[in-house]
């Protein structure tokens, strides 16, 4: 679906008229960043740069495209046809921080060099591949640091996305950004995700009652013996949990129906029985009801998965079923019955994850769709694409709103790590600087604010913008790693941040700052090209 052609409209009539003016081939650099961190947080993971690297790859405008762009741009002359259809992308330079990195306001994520009528047509497909991408890792990232790290996190929002594109996205990055499998088969299959699901009410209401079973046979795990009526060995199972000495008058007669939906279920996925427990009563009819059956399998050999819980208040059930299954571990004896896994559902997000933590609760897998895909909290990253050098000559872009203000020239970023191994400060340089040194003193300038700045000895450097596209350089090009391996550095680099830039609550922000050559050069550009008022 990403082609040339999923831009906006002015990329194609700018690109003519820097044709016209015979300026399309001057070199350009330009800078991918964001403004301001999403979700009232202080920090961003960056997401979406193996589809760019793959979209430039893959750059070249088919004669078909032409054809329709000559119908769009009547007026422009055949020449520019023609060297559409000659562009590609082998004289595009691409330096991007590592993707799944924990990324910070103002500092380019990408710097993208080249001929600016080709860069300017990527401006729309990168920001598309970028924005979305970045806003719901940094989401999913969000909701695994509330979660806790032994949480399972399933993501189950195909259904509530963005239209379909926008569910196998959601699945994608939500898998980056720290959740563990996904409901989505389709993105299970093109990105390698574990898929995970349970099943819905409607095959819980679906049935009528046990009569429904026909064949009741299930064969024990080992395949040594053959049980020839499992239903009747559940009921059994019912009469004795109603009847056990801790139990006895928690619940009177369950659902029958109910019943025989999970008994369906069992004899279908004996191995991995998991029940959706509350399309009745959780407590009088879902959870004794998964019991008998669950313990009806453990005679055959089978060991059941858990329940779900999709309604009601999630922390006092989640807590109430823990004790009804310690209470069967007890009374049966069997043992490992009391960890049964419980999975959550319903509306959840940040929130509702912290109000459980401080309630207390006995959930150990979240099942979370709306509020996680559609990004509910913020709808948009508003990350932007702009000039910051053409033919060597550094640009600047102004605005009454001074965090508008675009850092001009082509920079080199550094991250600088103090004693404690922490990151201290991202700092930009102009690309000549000589970059910091370990255990020189440096000062760190924020980039508007004059009195804003901090001397900072680093203990460890890393240069942020590596090269994934070389053009026609003869810079090495970074390997594209693994979604898994983006995953798991994305994990990483949440840990290795200090907590206080991580909180929900009033986080610290992180510094970004430029080195007192490109504080002083920002200044003179900035006075350079605004004109001065007059009063009168
Ligand atoms: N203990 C809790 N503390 C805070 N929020 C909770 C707790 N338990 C559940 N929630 C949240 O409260 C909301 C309950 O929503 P709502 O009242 O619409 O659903 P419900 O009536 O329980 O279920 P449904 O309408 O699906 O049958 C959900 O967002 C859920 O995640
Ligand atoms: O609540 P979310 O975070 O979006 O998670 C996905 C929801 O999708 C399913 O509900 P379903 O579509 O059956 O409808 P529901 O809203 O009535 O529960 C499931 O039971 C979850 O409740
Ligand atoms: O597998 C599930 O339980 C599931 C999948 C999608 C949406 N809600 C629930
Ligand atoms: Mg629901």
């Amino acid at each position: 679906m990403v082609t040339p052609l999923l831009t906006d409209l002015y990329q194609f009539t700018m690109a003519y008229a820097y044709w016209k003016a015979g300026k399309h081939l001057d070199r350009a650099v330009f800078d991918l960043y964001f403004r301001k961190n999403p979700f009232g947080g202080e920090f961003t993971i960056f997401g979406g740069l193996e589809e760019c690297i793959r979209f430039i790859a893959n750059f070249k405008i088919t004669e078909d495209e032409i054809k329709f762009l000559r119908s769009v741009m009547p007026t422009c002359e055949d020449g520019f046809f023609e060297y559409l259809s000659s562009i590609d992308c082998s004289d595009v330079e691409v330096y991007a921080i590592h993707e799944g990195y924990v990324v910070f306001p103002k500092v380019p994520l990408m710097r993208i060099e080249g001929p600016v009528a080709v860069v300017q047509l990527l401006e729309t497909p990168f920001l598309s591949l970028v924005n979305y991408a970045s806003l719901v890792t940094t989401n999913a990232a969000r909701h695994r640091l509330v979660a806790g790290k032994s949480k399972n996190l399933l993501e189950f929002g195909l259904r509530r996305a963005q239209g379909p594109d926008g569910g196998i996205s959601a699945s994608r990055y939500s898998y980056m950004g720290g959740f563990d499998a996904t409901s989505n088969v389709a993105a299970g299959r093109l990105f390698g995700i574990p898929i995970r699901g349970t099943h819905s009410h409607a095959f819980v209401s679906s049935f009528m009652g046990l009569d429904e079973i026909t064949d009741k046979a299930l064969i024990s795990s080992d395949g040594s013996s053959k049980c020839e009526d499992f239903v009747s060995l559940v009921q059994n199972w019912l009469i004795k949990i109603k009847d056990s000495s801790s139990l006895g008058g928690t619940f009177g007669e369950t659902n029958q129906s109910e019943l025989a939906a999970f008994t369906s279920y069992a004899l279908a996925f004996p191995n991995s029985f998991l029940a959706l427990v509350d399309t009745y009563d959780v407590m009088r009819s879902g959870v004794p009801n998964f019991c008998a059956v669950a313990l009806a399998l453990n005679d055959m050999g089978y060991k059941a998965v858990g329940i779900r819980l999709d309604s009601g208040d999630l922390a006092y059930q989640s807590a109430e079923t823990r004790k009804f299954f310690h209470a069967i571990e007890k009374d049966f004896g069997i043992v490992g019955f009391g960890q049964m896994n419980i999975t959550a559902s319903n509306d959840l997000n940040e929130e509702t994850i912290d109000a459980l933590n401080k309630q207390g609760h006995e959930v150990d897998a979240f099942g979370i769709g709306t509020y996680l895909v559609t990004c509910y909290a913020q709808a948009a990253l508003g990350c932007v694409f702009k000039l910051v050098e053409i033919n060597k000559q550094p640009r600047i872009k102004l605005s009454e709103d001074v965090t508008k203000v675009s850092i001009p020239c082509k920079k080199k970023c550094y991250r600088l790590y103090g004693k404690e191994g922490y990151p201290l400060v991202d700092i930009m340089t102009g690309e000549d600087e000589p970059g910091p040194k370990i255990g020189e003193r440096l000062l760190c300038r924020h980039p508007f604010i004059e009195s804003k700045r901090a001397y900072v000895v680093p203990q460890h450097v890393e240069e942020l913008l590596k090269c994934y596209w070389p053009g026609n350089s003869s810079n090495s090009r970074e390997e594209l790693p693994s979604l898994y391996e983006i995953r798991s550095r994305c994990i990483q680099h949440l840990d290795w941040m200090r907590p206080d830039h991580m909180r929900r609550l009033n986080p610290t922000p992180y510094k970004v700052s430029v080195t007192a050559k490109l504080y002083d050069f920002i200044h003179f550009l900035w006075l350079n090209e605004a004109p001065v008022g007059e009063l009168q």
